[in-house]
């Protein structure tokens, strides 16, 4: 068994947060849990310990940063992560916030059985699973505008991520859309469309990884008025044809 990093100077001096031993210790159950499922379906390609500490651990806390730096919030959030692949930025943000409710959506369903297995494993008991696409999840009453928070990484184009993400929350609901590189043209792009969604562009936060020092990005949304019922369109329709 590979042990994960600690990097407690690391988390301190880039998240201002510093992980108590027992979430240490599930950092490294969810590594051991993950790279075990990951022999049966293909979960994440992200493997050695540092990576993983990087990529998934670090990476998935770094977007809710704000919540950390304040101290765990107390309020009991219902929380989306829309297109989850191997549970990120889902399950780390689940054991750090156990007071709130996770939901898992990803339109493959074998991952999400895989991830099941893990939580069962782990004892994460505050997460479900929404095997569906996000476009069919966001027309049903029980879910849609019913979200406090959605984390997007790695679905798709900024402009198809806020139409899976908006019509899931509710009104002062934010959304953080993780990102890689972000230019002026993509924001411009995001800001002209988002009035259609119900929806502001609130911030930029710009980040550095801080081993391989890559450049991060969290766009954080806030859903401002109702969404039109006429969205997200059909399934594919958002990923083929962004809103432009
Ligand atoms: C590149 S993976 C990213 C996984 C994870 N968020 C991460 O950052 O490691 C994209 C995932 O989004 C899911 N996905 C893409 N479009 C989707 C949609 N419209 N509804 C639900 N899941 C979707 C895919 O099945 C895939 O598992």
């Amino acid at each position: 068994m590979d042990m994960l990093p600690s990097y407690g100077d690391r988390w301190q001096s880039t998240l201002y947060w510093q992980p108590s031993d027992r979430q240490q210790q599930s950092f490294q159950l969810l590594y051991d849990a993950v790279l075990a499922a990951n022999q049966q379906v293909n979960l994440t390609r992200i493997t050695t310990p540092e990576d993983f500490w990087e990529k998934h651990l670090w990476d998935s806390l770094q977007g809710v940063a704000l919540w950390l730096s304040e101290g765990a919030s107390a309020d009991a959030l219902k929380v989306v992560d829309v297109g989850t692949g191997g549970g990120f930025p889902g399950l780390p943000v689940a054991l750090v916030f156990p007071h709130w409710a996770i939901a898992l959506l990803d339109a493959t369903r074998k991952k999400l059985v895989a991830l099941e297995t893990v939580c069962e494993t782990l004892g994460i008991a505050n997460v479900s699973f929404l095997p569906q696409r996000a476009e069919q999840v966001a027309h049903q009453p029980i879910h849609r505008e019913s979200y406090d928070l959605a984390l997007l990484r790695a679905v798709g184009p900024v402009n198809t991520c806020a139409e899976y993400a908006l019509p899931l929350l509710n009104l002062g609901g934010q959304a953080i859309l993780y990102r890689g590189q972000w230019s002026a043209e993509e924001e411009a792009g995001l800001t002209a469309i988002l009035p259609r969604l119900g929806g502001k562009l609130s911030e930029v936060r710009s980040q550095t990884t801080p081993i391989t020092q890559g450049v991060r990005h969290n766009v954080v949304l806030t859903k401002v008025e109702r969404t039109p019922d006429k969205f997200p369109r059909l399934p594919g329709i958002p990923s083929k044809t962004p809103l432009a």
